[in-house]
């Protein structure tokens, strides 16, 4: 159904609480990507249909094919970009991307290399960045600027609802110009970014039960839509994870389960109100052959200056507050997400 503001609210999938992400389309006829919406990069890239066959994960996704598409550009400047894990190479090509049932053109980047680490694990064909074009390689505009642009939207934001349960279905929402009253309730409160061009905010400190324990005298947090856990320096979520009792293995931090019911709260202050997440919002409990698992949602990484040291506040935090992102104010509000 078209909203009011020309839009229509996307659909996204929930992979094991970890993975987000909605369909898009590029090209005429349309070829349709599932891609994680990001507000921590700015540049849209989907694997391409001359990727190597050697790059198992590009083979094993949606490619673009631009001689299937009648309204396809070619441009062919390189293009690389490196995650915190993982890397991708490819060519810039510019052809009609779709995205809320809004029409672009848009710029974007054709990979014909994925890292198989991790794209092997990925349930999604690319990444979509809605981060600002400060960020953006190449100085390619942003898919979020070229539609705020063409002043379809009634409001120059867009908001993410995560859900919870992988069972919940849809498994969460990405509404382009306003956001979505079925899955929020309260107000919103805004915190300022921390400066413009980044979905970055200034944090007051974290706390574990009563006392406040790290960042205390203010930190960086960076609302990363596509990053599945939160992380902070690898020095203080260490002693965070020892305060609750948490041991570390090879594929992060653990707890056992019997404890999970007793864990406190961690709350994050944020623009004078405190977020506070539960162990049910900061558990993954999963139950293997070998019994149940619960795994604690929280990482440690240390970013290098002068972006880091920082915080990431990823899925887990806004399955749980209901997240807008306000381009128009350079602002970030929050809700309790239902
Ligand atoms: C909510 O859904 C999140 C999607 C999963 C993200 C992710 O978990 C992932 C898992 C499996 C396969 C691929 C990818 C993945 C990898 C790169 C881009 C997008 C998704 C990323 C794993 C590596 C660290 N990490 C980031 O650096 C992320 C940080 C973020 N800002 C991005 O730029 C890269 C998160």
């Amino acid at each position: 159904e078209d909203t009011s503001n020309g839009t229509v609210p996307t659909p996204l999938t929930n992979y094991l609480d970890t993975q987000y992400f909605g369909e898009i389309s590029i090209g005429s006829p349309a070829q349709t990507f599932n891609v994680v919406f990001d507000t921590g990069s700015a540049n849209l890239w989907v694997p391409s249909q001359s990727c190597s066959p050697f790059s198992t994960a590009c083979f094993t996704h949606n490619r673009y094919d631009a001689s299937r598409s009648q309204t396809y550009v070619e441009n062919g400047t390189g293009f690389s970009i490196q995650y915190a894990s993982g890397n991708v190479r490819g060519f810039l090509s510019e052809d009609v991307v779709v995205v809320g049932g809004i029409p672009v053109v848009q710029v974007f980047a054709e990979a014909t290399f994925l890292s198989a680490m991790p794209f092997i694990f990925a349930k999604f064909d690319g990444v979509l960045g809605m981060g600002y074009p400060k960020v953006a390689i190449d100085g390619i505009t942003p898919v979020f600027d070229r539609i705020m642009s063409q002043h379809v939207l009634k409001e120059e934001v867009f908001s993410i609802y995560y859900s919870r349960d992988p069972k919940h279905l849809p498994g969460g929402e990405l509404v382009l110009g306003g956001t979505d009253p079925n899955y929020y309730t309260g107000t919103f409160n805004y915190v300022d970014t921390k400066q413009t061009g980044t979905w970055e905010v200034i944090m007051k400190g974290v706390s574990v039960g009563s006392e406040m324990t790290f960042c205390v005298a203010g930190c960086t947090a960076v609302i990363d839509t596509g990053s599945s856990y939160i992380t902070g320096p690898a020095s203080s979520v260490a002693l965070l994870m020892k305060t609750i009792g948490a041991e570390q293995d090879e594929s992060g931090y653990k707890v056992s389960c019997d404890t999970v019911l007793n864990l406190p709260s961690v709350t994050f202050h944020l623009g004078g109100k405190e977020y506070s997440l539960t162990h049910e919002d900061y558990i993954l409990w999963q139950s293997q052959m070998e019994g149940d698992v619960c795994t604690v949602t929280f990482r440690g990484l240390d970013v290098p200056p002068p972006t880091g040291p920082i915080w990431i506040l990823g899925a887990n935090f806004i399955a749980r507050y209901y997240t807008e992102f306000d381009r128009r104010n350079n602002r970030i509000g929050f809700a309790t997400a239902v």
